[in-house]
C-alpha cells in the first residue's frame, strides 16, 4: 500500500447508519472509535459493491483521483480501509453533517437568501477551477452530488464519473453514452459522448437552475424537459429528443421570482457551441460581482 494513504483499521470501524447509493457502491456513515470510547470522529465509507474485477480498478481509481485533491470546496479524503485480506477496500471520507445539497436548499427554501445561494454557487465554481487545474472532468455535477458541509460552506463529492482529460486533448469521449444523467449533459455530450470543463459549465448552469428553483422536484431539470418532449415520446430516444430541442435552441426557464441577472448566467453556460461558455474562473468573478451588488 502507497505510503501516503491513510490506513483505517475494519475493526475500529463502527457502522451507524446509511447515507445512500452512489456511483460504484453504497456510503454509509460510521465512526471511527479506535479508543473505543465513542469519542472518534464521523466519517462517511464508501464501500464497494461486491467487487467485480473492473469495478475494483475503477473504485482504486476513483480512491487514488480524490487522494490527490485538496481544495476546501472538494469534500476531503480521509483514507482507504481494507477488509478481507486485501480483496475488498472501502473509501473513507470525511463526514458533511448537512447532507446533500438539494436536500438543504428545498428543507431550508423558507429562510435561504440570494446572498447565500450566490455564495454556494461562487464556492462550487471554485472548486470546479481547482478541478480544471487538475485536469479532471467531473461529469455529474448535479444539486445532489454537492455536499453541505455548514450554513456557510458547500463541497463537491460523488467522483465516480469523474475523468482525467488526456494530455493532448481538451476533450474526453466516451466509448459508449454513459450514465450521467441526460438532463444535466451539454449538447455535445448527448451528440458525440464529448466532455470537458465546458460541458462541465453546462451543468453548472443546471445547478443554477436548481439552486434558484429551490430544488423543488416538481420543477425539476427532468420534469421541465420532459414536459416540453411531451407525453408522446415515440421511437426517437430521449436523449435525440432532448438534442434536438437544444439545437433548436429550446432551454429550461428561468425559475420563478429568479434574479434576472442570475437566469442570464444560466443562458450563458447554456451556449451552445462550447468554446463560446464562460470558464469557471469568469463564472467565479461574475458570482462574486453578484454578491458584491447584492449588499
Ligand atoms: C451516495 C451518497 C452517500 N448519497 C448521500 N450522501 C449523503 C451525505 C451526507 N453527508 C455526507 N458526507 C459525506 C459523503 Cl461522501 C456523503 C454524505 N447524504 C445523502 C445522500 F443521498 C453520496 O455520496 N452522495 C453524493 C454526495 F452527496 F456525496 F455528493
Amino acid at each position: 500500500v502507497p505510503h501516503d494513504q491513510t490506513l483505517f483499521e475494519e475493526r475500529h470501524l463502527c457502522y451507524i447508519s446509511p447515507l445512500g447509493k452512489g456511483n460504484f457502491g453504497c456510503v454509509e456513515l460510521c465512526r471511527y472509535d479506535p479508543l473505543g470510547d465513542n469519542t472518534g470522529e464521523l466519517v462517511a465509507v464508501k464501500k464497494l459493491q461486491h467487487n467485480k474485477g473492473s469495478n475494483l480498478e475503477d473504485f482504486q481509481k476513483e480512491v487514488k483521483m480524490l487522494s490527490v485533491l485538496h481544495c476546501d470546496y472538494i469534500v476531503k479524503y480521509r483514507g482507504v480501509c481494507y477488509s478481507m485480506g486485501r480483496l475488498s477496500m472501502s473509501l473513507v471520507m470525511e463526514y458533511l453533517p448537512y447532507g446533500s445539497l438539494n436536500g438543504y436548499v428545498w428543507t431550508n427554501r423558507h429562510n435561504i437568501t440570494t446572498r447565500r445561494m450566490l455564495l454556494f454557487s461562487s464556492q462550487i465554481c471554485k472548486g470546479m477551477e481547482y478541478l480544471q487545474t487538475q485536469r479532471y472532468v467531473h461529469r455529474d455535477l448535479a444539486a445532489r452530488n454537492i455536499l453541505v458541509a455548514n450554513e456557510l460552506l458547500v463541497k463537491i463529492a460523488d467522483f465516480g464519473l469523474t475523468k482525467v482529460l488526456p494530455f493532448d486533448k481538451e476533450y474526453y469521449r466516451l466509448s459508449q453514452p454513459g450514465q450521467s444523467p441526460l438532463f444535466w449533459l451539454a449538447p455535445e455530450c448527448l451528440n458525440e459522448n464529448k466532455f470537458s470543463h465546458k460541458s462541465d459549465v453546462w451543468s453548472f448552469g443546471i445547478v443554477l437552475h436548481e439552486l434558484f428553483s429551490y430544488c423543488d422536484n416538481s420543477i425539476n431539470p427532468k420534469r421541465l424537459c420532459l414536459q416540453e418532449i411531451g407525453e408522446n415520446v415515440q421511437g426517437t430516444s430521449l436523449s435525440m429528443h432532448l438534442a434536438n430541442m437544444l439545437a433548436s435552441n429550446w432551454r429550461l426557464p428561468a425559475p420563478p421570482r429568479c434574479p434576472l441577472q442570475v437566469y442570464s448566467l444560466m443562458k450563458d453556460c447554456w451556449t451552445y457551441d462550447f468554446d463560446k461558455r464562460p470558464s469557471f474562473s469568469d463564472l467565479s468573478k461574475k458570482v462574486e460581482n453578484m454578491i458584491q451588488d447584492d449588499r
